[in-house]
């Protein structure tokens, strides 16, 4: 990672808490898939804007931190991903999983997959956890969900506060994923960097 140009996000912000779950078998794979990659590792434009995230996000809450599930993602493992959702019908697996052989945002060292915490590292609540393949972890569908009592407001405040940072300091959000954050989308980081394999 080191050797592409990546720089590992705690040597940027040592406030910003990790725990790389694809490097642990509490996972949608139920496999640890990362061996030997246990730091969360960006591209440095990628870093500062996480930086600045966490800033912002100190300002408004001193007692509140970001809690990085996964940031650059081999390709080889966007496949062991892909090929774990190879029991949905092919428009609902692209929703949650990028295509590897058009490469995923995280494989470009651009993406980083996230929620807030507690600074003793304890997850805010946001309805569903990380990497929860459905509709209840769409924002797009956050105020119906909040009508139809199935997300309480604090659940839908907290995703919205984790946006709100996350936008303020550049990154753009996905319709089905709350935990989910482009520093580039896939266009922009393609014609920059290359795919880490
Ligand atoms: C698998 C999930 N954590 C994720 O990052 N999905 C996006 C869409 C991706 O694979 O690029
Ligand atoms: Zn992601």
């Amino acid at each position: 990672m080191i050797r592409q140009g990546l720089v590992d996000i705690q040597t940027i912000d040592r406030t910003i808490l990790v725990e790389l779950k694809y490097s642990t078998t509490d996972n949608f794979v139920g496999k640890d898939v990362y061996g030997d990659l246990t730091r969360a590792y960006l591209q440095p434009m990628a870093a500062q804007k996480l930086a600045k995230a966490s800033k912002l996000l100190q300002q408004k809450h001193p007692d509140f931190r970001l809690l990085v599930y996964d940031a650059t993602r081999p390709r080889s493992v966007q496949w062991d991903l892909w090929n774990t959702l190879g029991h949905l019908p092919p428009n609902e697996r692209g929703k949650y999983v990028s295509n590897p052989r058009n490469g995923s945002v995280h494989n470009y060292g651009c993406a980083v997959d996230l929620t807030l915490a507690t600074q003793a590292g304890k997850p805010l609540d946001m309805g569903t956890e990380f990497d929860y393949f459905g509709e209840l972890g769409h924002p797009d569908k956050e105020l119906q969900l909040l009508k139809q009592g199935k997300l309480t407001q604090k659940q839908v405040e907290n995703r919205r506060l984790l946006r709100s940072v996350m936008r303020t300091a550049g990154f753009s959000s996905l319709k089905t994923e709350w935990w989910h954050f482009n520093a580039l989308s896939r266009a922009e980081a393609k014609k920059v960097y290359k795919i880490v394999e």
